[in-house]
């Protein structure tokens, strides 16, 4: 078994692509620690800056609130930035260093895990975003970016890596363990896999992917 985390005392949860207050509120009573918001307007998961305000308006303290942009224009990010209480960006696109950081917030980086091969490759990567608070690592599917349920080979993500890394790609109730027991990370981020359909998520899942996830706290 087990390349269990030692650096981190337990996985923070992710949840992105929420659409509605019902649902910011279902995750944040099952103990998430962060919901993710869509400012893409081809994803089913896209939210405008008015249910955004709200959505954010809903959150409970210690809850983060995560705006997601693929490639955005710099005027766009400004404008929701002016209107939703973002904590933290998400560039999910081929932003630069410099566009990530110009913004008076704190940002992560997607990665699709096709572009990063060796180890090399991610050293090079924390050599260029040096400001980014971690790297989520994802899972790139032809015409798609992210969202994309999809899984990759977790024996991939480096251990011990210079920046928190945050799993993504087709996790759901059912592998989160798997995933969990198999890479070393800060923390996980789920879309798709706590959905009954795109864009709507699921009561049910998001409760049964938490109680795993406390599982596996309580074994290691
Ligand atoms: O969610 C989307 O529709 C999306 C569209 C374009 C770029 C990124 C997008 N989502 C990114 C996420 O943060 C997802 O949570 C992540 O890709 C994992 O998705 P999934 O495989 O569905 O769990």
């Amino acid at each position: 078994m087990a390349n269990r985390n030692e650096k981190y005392s337990r996985t923070r949860v992710k949840i992105c692509g929420i659409t509605s207050v019902e649902a910011a509120q279902h995750v944040c009573a099952s103990g998430a620690d962060s919901i993710g918001l869509v400012f893409y307007e081809k994803s089913p998961r896209n939210v405008s800056i008015e249910t955004a305000t709200e959505i954010y308006a809903s959150l409970p303290p210690f809850v983060t609130c995560v705006g997601l942009f693929l490639d955005p224009d710099i005027e766009f990010v400004e404008t929701v930035l002016a209107n939703v209480g973002l904590d933290l960006l998400q560039f999910h696109g081929s932003e630069t260093p410099d566009f990530c950081q110009s913004f008076p917030r704190p940002y992560i980086k997607a990665i699709g895990m096709e572009s990063v091969e060796t180890e090399d490759d991610f050293k090079k990567l924390a050599d260029q975003y040096t400001t980014a608070k971690g790297f989520l690592v994802d899972s790139h599917a032809t015409g798609k970016a992210g969202g994309t349920g999809k899984t990759f080979d977790w024996s991939h993500v480096p251990q011990n890596y210079a920046k928190p890394i945050i799993l993504a790609g087709g996790l759901n109730p059912n592998n989160v363990a798997d995933a969990m027991q198999a890479c070393n990370v800060y923390g996980i981020d789920l879309s798709s896999g706590v959905e009954s359909q795109p864009g709507i998520k699921d009561k049910q899942k998001i409760t049964q992917l938490m109680k795993e996830v406390q599982r596996v706290h309580c074994k290691n």
